[in-house]
């Protein structure tokens, strides 16, 4: 549906050349969610907004539903924008238009009749849940329900793909969480397909499939949610998910323990983090389990769990019983001091 292939954007400038995006290569499918997660700088929004040319590639093809658009003429490209609606941190309502007129303009801008387009107004401002606000201003409404307008709005021009620029950033995270669940709402009962970024790893955790880590203005790591939540390959990955979970047990400690045993980090994914894998690995191999922390994560297609471990017992035997736990599908990383 979203395929960007080898993008690239440098601007110019006085004090030379940045290069916001490298070759970035991405595939967004029908009906999923990805999100692209990133520090401030990392070339996030030039990504974004070079998805519906609001940003044109410097080099690189960008495919919507098979269509190339960089080399479309203006007036297809404008057609092929309302297949795309977009949402941002800052909302962009217009503050001396009423909720009603801010998702009724650009209805009327593209043409639609005056029935069709109260027709619209009305059945959006029913899925985001402010039917009762349609008289309202912008100043009038609290950060959240002024995101909700704004998803009307995109929502309203019927696209099949919404582009979402840090649209939870500016909110508390009560709020952010009801956002995202209207995000998900969208994406399942209107079949429309997601792509978001954010420097927040709770988005990526509540609502998406697939996930991208932008560093530099390069993808550093990608992967479904599940697996870069099970087995993180980058630093700045590894940062990201410590916000939701820490990971880092003290080097200090496991040099002290690793003397008497082994610390691993055990991860759990599906089917393994329902059983008592531990319990019996112990048990068999007549080894000793501490457990030195664990958290479990709930992830849109999942649960990731972690539990880090101090095995004590008979070289052989905890060799045997991380064997046992690899065999029955449990990630293990042996931890060094
Ligand atoms: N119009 C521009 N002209 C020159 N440099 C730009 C322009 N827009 C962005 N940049 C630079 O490109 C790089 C990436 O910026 P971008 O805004 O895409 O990052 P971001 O990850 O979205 O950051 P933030 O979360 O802070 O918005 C930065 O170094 C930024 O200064």
């Amino acid at each position: 549906m979203i395929k960007l292939n080898n993008v690239s954007k440098v601007f110019e400038s006085k004090s030379g050349d940045v290069k916001a995006v490298s070759n970035v290569n991405l595939h967004v499918k029908k009906g999923e969610i990805h999100g692209v997660i990133g520090y401030s700088g990392a070339g996030k929004s030039t990504l974004i907004r070079c998805v519906n040319l609001l940003e044109r590639p410097t080099v690189g093809e960008v495919f919507i539903s098979g269509t190339e658009m960089t080399t479309l003429p203006l007036n297809k490209l404008r057609e092929m924008r309302q297949n795309i609606g977009m949402i941002f941190q800052g909302f962009n309502l217009l503050k001396t238009a009423t909720v009603f007129e801010n998702i009724a303009i650009p209805l009327k801008l593209l043409g639609l009749d005056k029935n069709e387009v109260e027709l619209r107004v009305v059945k959006y401002l029913e899925i985001v849940g402010l039917t009762d606000r349609q008289k309202a201003y912008p100043n009038q409404l609290s950060g959240g329900q002024k995101q909700r307008v704004a998803i009307a709005r995109a929502l309203a021009q019927e696209p099949k793909i919404l582009l979402s620029d840090e649209a939870t950033s500016a909110l508390d995270p009560e709020t952010t969480e009801s956002i995202l669940d209207l995000l998900l709402k969208v994406n399942e009962e209107l079949g429309i397909t997601i792509l978001l970024i954010t420097h927040e790893m709770n988005v990526i955790q509540k609502i998406c499939d697939y996930v991208y880590v932008i560093e530099g203005g390069e993808l550093i790591e990608h992967g479904s949610t599940i697996d870069l939540f099970a087995a993180p390959k980058e630093e700045t990955t590894t940062k990201f998910l410590n916000t939701i979970a820490q990971r880092k047990i003290p080097t200090s400690l496991v040099q002290q323990l690793n003397l008497t045993g082994n610390v691993s980090r055990l991860t759990f994914v599906g089917e393994a983090a329902g059983q008592p894998l531990i319990a019996l690995a112990t048990e068999r191999f007549n080894v000793t389990p501490n457990i030195l922390s664990a958290n479990i994560i709930e992830l849109k297609n999942g649960i990731v769990g972690n539990i880090v471990i101090h095995l004590v017992g008979e070289t052989n035997n905890i060799i045997n019983a991380i064997e046992f736990l690899k065999e029955q599908g449990v990630g293990v990383e042996e931890l060094e001091g």
